[in-house]
């Protein structure tokens, strides 16, 4: 199995429709195999980058009772912080020696959805911090961004309308989740077990640490390369689901790293109502239909309940 590919995405905002298909079919050709490809031409400004790590080591370094107040365990709608080993992605192994915080869409607390208690439809959970928050939302909205105009180089490659996603990901179930490896530690120990993520499309940046691998068809592990401006993305088991297995969500995990190490993942999941079912062309479903939310409400049920 080839490395994980570096793809030039530009094209698909061009109004040439050639250097859009050109580039949807590239995309394809990553979805359907290795599942996993780096993105150089997102046009997102490294401000943008440099402020949403300068926030996230602000938030980490908060001292523990901040930090356990806006705890995920305060939140039904998976926001907040996650402690040290309080999570362990791969069922049966050791727990993630790392920490995270969790960001979703920013609802006022009146919104309807809110008032109405939605699935996943609740407030943030902000921490005392100048400049956290409007750091944190311009690289969610910067990450959308790029999770929908990949969605429009997806729906060219699988035969579809261009703007097939564009209504299913227009209030979608997304979360930033920034992360904290403190590294160093026993190398048996996982960073992050192994798993595949839960949603149509993520959309990672690193801060350069190693660490990051990615599950080769015929076992082993690869190195995911860290190159300087690109973004890491993958496919996940809700957009392998609905592409009814065309297109691959590889398992991948973090490995101890050798010292502390940031990172961002953005889980681009589709609206909560958007029907979740094989996608024309794709032949007999595998799966059966099911909607966004409570596709992920399936998925973040089982992570809970492998909690220690
Ligand atoms: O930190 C990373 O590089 C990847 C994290 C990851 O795979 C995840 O949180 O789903
Ligand atoms: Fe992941």
């Amino acid at each position: 199995m080839a490395e994980v590919p570096v793809l030039d995405v530009s094209g698909l905002a061009s109004p040439d429709p050639l250097a859009r298909r050109a580039v949807a079919a590239a995309l394809g050709a990553a979805c359907r195999g290795r599942g996993f490809f780096l993105v150089t031409g997102h046009g997102i400004p490294e401000a943008l980058r440099a402020g949403l790590f300068t926030a996230a080591r602000a938030v980490f370094a908060l001292p523990a009772e901040k930090k356990a107040a806006l705890s995920i365990r305060r939140s039904p709608h998976n926001r907040g912080w996650v402690a040290l080993a309080e999570e362990r992605l791969a069922a049966g192994q050791a727990p993630d020696v790392k920490e995270a915080f969790n960001i979703g869409l920013d609802f006022a607390p009146d919104h309807p959805e809110v008032m109405a208690g939605a699935p996943f439809r609740g407030v943030n959970l902000w921490p005392d911090l100048l400049g956290f928050r409007t750091a944190t939302l311009a690289w969610f909205n910067a990450a959308w961004d790029l999770g929908r105009l990949l969605h429009r180089g997806f729906a060219l490659d699988l035969g579809l309308a261009e703007t097939f996603f564009e209504d299913k990901l227009d209030t979608p179930l997304a979360t930033l989740r920034l992360l904290r490896y403190p590294g160093g530690g026993d190398p048996a120990l996982p960073g992050a077990g192994e798993h595949t993520d839960y949603g149509n499309v993520t959309v990672l940046a690193t801060d350069g640490v190693a660490g990051l691998e990615v599950k080769r068809r015929g076992g082993g592990w690869e190195d995911v390369p860290q190159i300087p401006g690109t973004l890491v993305c993958n496919i996940g088991d809700c957009l392998m689901r609905w592409s009814n297995g065309v297109y691959a969500s590889t398992p991948h995990r973090v490995r101890m790293p050798a010292r502390e190490r940031f990172s961002a993942a953005f889980f681009l999941d589709p609206n909560p109502d958007a029907v979740v079912a094989a996608l024309p062309g794709t032949g007999i479903p595998r799966w059966p239909a099911t909607t966004g939310a409570a596709y992920l409400k399936e998925r973040l049920d089982a992570t809970y309940a492998h909690r220690g």
